[in-house]
C-alpha cells in the first residue's frame, strides 16, 4: 500500500489493460503486432469499419468472444486482488478498465466501469441500451425493442467516445492514489488519466510489465507480471 501509509480510507482509482488479463490466456493488442488477420485493430474497431463491412466486425468479435469462453480462460491473482480491495475500500475504490473482457467480475469484483465497452453485451445503435450476447446475433439482428436498426458490439470503437467519463474524471479528480496496472499507455483519454490525477494531487503508480509510453509521470513504478505485483501491492 501507498508510501505514506497516513491515509486510512485512501481514496483509490484503478485503471487496468489487456495486460492484466495477459497470464490469464487473452492476448495484448502488442501481441501479434496489433493484428488480427492482418486487419490492423486500428481498422476493424471503428465505426466506419462497421458501417463498410459488419460480418468482417461481427467476425472479429466472435473470435474475441471464442477465445474468452474458452475453459482454461480464467480471471487470475491480480483479478482477484482487486476484488478483495474492493471489500477492504468499497465505494473508495473505483475500478475503470479498458478491457471488454469480463476477467473482473469473474474474479468478484462487484463495481467495474467498462470505459471501452463489453464483449458479451450487444448495443441498439439508436438507443444505445445493451443487451446480453446471444450466440444468435449476427449483423441482421434487429434490435429486440425497436426493431428498427440492427445490433452492434457493445463496444467503444476508435473515434468514439468512451463510456463513464464523467465519473471517471469526477474520481480522478479526489483519488489520493492512481495505479494504471497492464497497460502501455498509448490509448487516449485513458493515456490522459495519470496527468489528471496527478494534477489534483494524487500519488501515481505504474504496474506493468514494462515501464509503458506515459512512464515517466507516474510517482512509482511496480514492474513485473500482474499476477505477482498486484497482489504484493495490495497486502
Ligand atoms: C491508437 C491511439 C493513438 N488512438 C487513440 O488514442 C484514439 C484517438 C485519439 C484521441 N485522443 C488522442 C490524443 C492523442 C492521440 C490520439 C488520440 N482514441 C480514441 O479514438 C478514443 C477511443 C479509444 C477506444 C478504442 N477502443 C478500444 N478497445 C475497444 C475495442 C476492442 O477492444 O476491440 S482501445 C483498446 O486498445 C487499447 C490497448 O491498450 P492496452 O490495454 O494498454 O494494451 P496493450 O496491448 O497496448 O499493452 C499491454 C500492456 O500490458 C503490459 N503487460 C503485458 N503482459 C503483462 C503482464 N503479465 N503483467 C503486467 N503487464 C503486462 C505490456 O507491457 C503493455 O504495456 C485499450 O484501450 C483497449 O481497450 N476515443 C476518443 O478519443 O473519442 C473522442 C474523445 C476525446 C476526448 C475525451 C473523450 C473522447
Amino acid at each position: 500500500m501507498p508510501a505514506d501509509n497516513t491515509l486510512t480510507n485512501p481514496k483509490i482509482v484503478v485503471l487496468t489493460g489487456a495486460g492484466i488479463s495477459a497470464e490469464s490466456g487473452l492476448k495484448t493488442f502488442r501481441d501479434n503486432d496489433g493484428l488480427w488477420e492482418n486487419h490492423r485493430v486500428e481498422e476493424v474497431a471503428t465505426p466506419e469499419a462497421f458501417e463498410q463491412n459488419p460480418s468482417l466486425v461481427y467476425r472479429f468479435y466472435n473470435a474475441r468472444r471464442a477465445q474468452l469462453q474458452q475453459d482454461d480462460v480464467q480471471p487470475n491473482a491480480a483479478h482477484q486482488a482487486l476484488a478483495k480491495l474492493e471489500q477492504a475500500l468499497g465505494d473508495d475504490l473505483m475500478v475503470v478498465t479498458q478491457n471488454v473482457d469480463d476477467l473482473h467480475e469473474r474474479g468478484g469484483s462487484k463495481s467495474v466501469y467498462h470505459m471501452h465497452g463489453k464483449l458479451l453485451s450487444a448495443r441498439c445503435a439508436i438507443s444505445h441500451q445493451s443487451f446480453v450476447w446471444r450466440d444468435s446475433f449476427d449483423h441482421t439482428t434487429k434490435c429486440p425493442c425497436c426493431h428498427r436498426v440492427t445490433l452492434r458490439p457493445d463496444i467503444v470503437w476508435f473515434g468514439e467516445m468512451p463510456l463513464y467519463m464523467d465519473e471517471i474524471y469526477t474520481a480522478l479528480a479526489q483519488a489520493d492514489i492512481f495505479i494504471a496496472i497492464g497497460t502501455s499507455g498509448n490509448v487516449y483519454p485513458a493515456a490522459g488519466f495519470v496527468q489528471i490525477a496527478k494534477e489534483s494531487g494524487a500519488y501515481t503508480i505504474e504496474a506493468n510489465l514494462a515501464p509503458g509510453a506515459t512512464n515517466a509521470l507516474f510517482d512509482q513504478s511496480l514492474t513485473g507480471p500482474a499476477s505477482q505485483i498486484v497482489p504484493e501491492w495490495v497486502n
